[in-house]
């Protein structure tokens, strides 16, 4: 059994940081941590001044997680980096404040995908994960913005933890790994944080989100969206000019059900709908390679004919998908060469040819 990456984040905070009172998990250091297949990779970023300072913790590090069962090879490497400022904190802001009315056009970002699903759980953060990837595979300059208010996973995803840096205090510095730029409000409030949003905090921050940090230029922005019908979505459509909104949903019933609620929400706020994923579509058992379907079988495609919208992709419900995810490698990148990494590149291509991405 291979370790997971919440025992290495634990093995982690037990380490102290040297410059401050906390752990090196709390203190923010660590930094691109994946975890893949006992593969232990991360870096540290510490101020140069500092770190014959911090080398002993780095150095404790590598030798507790050594010795965990699981761990194949430990690589954690100390990074060059200035004493970061705090990033500035999101304040609650009036629908005013938050800015002009009517959607504007972000500065640097060509396109903007929002990733949407009518029901949690149904995978919406893992296509979204593996899409990013997939798009940088194929060259794309891609930015991920994680607005799942109610459980933020694309840090884990994509192996990134640690508070963004905002060196100018008003700017806010995105994080970065497997080719994609990250922002994610969970970084911003702190892993264990729990955060009650309510409207006018929602559109604020996602303004921020959208206008302060700095994405550089992008080719494809995607917007990993809370489930179901919010304050996110309306922010977003209303505030930014969206490309399209791609739906991610089970082949479930009750999920469909959720998903429909979800089309005509974009259909109301004028964002064209490119397709839907049908995820978790047929389980291949690892064992034995019997295909079932669990969740039923067909009805995203049935549903999306009577809508008129294309379906993108069938995902199957596929071990290997969520152990990538967890350890913080995407599949697309971790198996690149796999079926369940080519369903997700096969979509990547698509967009691309539309001129969606
Ligand atoms: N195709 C798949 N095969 C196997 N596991 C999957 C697949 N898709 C998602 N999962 C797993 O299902 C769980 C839920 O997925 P995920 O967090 O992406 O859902 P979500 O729709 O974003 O949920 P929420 O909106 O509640 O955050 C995760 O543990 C993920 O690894």
């Amino acid at each position: 059994m291979s370790v997971t990456r919440d025992a290495v984040l634990e093995t982690l905070k037990q380490v102290k940081d040297p410059l401050g009172g906390g752990d090196l998990v709390s203190a923010g250091m660590i930094r691109a941590l994946t975890v893949d297949d006992g593969v232990v990779r991360f870096v540290m970023e510490v101020d140069p001044k500092r770190a014959a300072e911090v080398e002993p913790a780095r150095a404790e590090a590598e030798a507790r997680l050594k010795a965990l069962a699981g761990v194949a090879s430990v690589s954690a490497v100390m990074t060059a980096h200035a004493a970061p400022a705090a990033p500035p904190e999101l304040k609650p802001q009036s629908a005013k404040a938050a800015g002009p009315a009517g959607p504007q056009k972000i500065p640097g970002i060509d396109r903007i995908l929002a990733i949407a699903s009518g029901k949690g759980g149904v995978g919406k953060s893992t296509v979204a994960s593996n899409l990013a990837t997939a798009l940088a595979a194929e060259g794309r300059r891609v930015g991920l913005l994680d607005a799942d208010v109610y459980g933020p996973s694309q840090p884990r995803m994509l192996g990134v933890s640690g508070r963004p840096a905002s060196p100018d205090g008003k700017t806010i510095l995105p994080l970065r790994n497997h080719g994609v730029t990250l922002m994610s409000l969970g970084l911003m409030t702190g892993e264990n944080e729990a955060v009650v949003w309510r409207g006018p905090m929602l559109m604020g921050a996602l303004q921020q989100m959208l206008t302060q940090v700095q994405w550089g230029a992008l080719d494809v922005l995607l917007v990993d969206l809370p489930p179901g019908t919010g304050d996110v979505q309306m922010t977003l459509a209303q505030k930014a000019e969206v490309t399209g909104a791609i739906i991610v949903s089970t082949p479930q019933d009750i999920a469909l059900l959720d998903a429909r609620k979800g089309i005509d929400m974009f259909n109301k706020l004028g964002t064209p709908i490119l397709g839907m994923i049908e995820n978790m579509s047929t389980h291949i058992c690892s064992q034995c390679g019997h295909e079932e379907h669990v969740f039923g079988h067909g009805g995203v495609r049935d549903e999306a004919a009577k809508l008129g919208v294309p379906v993108m992709a069938e995902i199957p419900l596929d071990m290997s998908i969520r152990m990538a995810a967890d350890g913080g490698t995407p599949i697309v990148v971790s198996h690149p060469q796999s079926p369940q990494a080519e369903s997700f590149r096969m979509i990547a291509r698509q967009l691309i040819a539309d001129g969606n991405a």
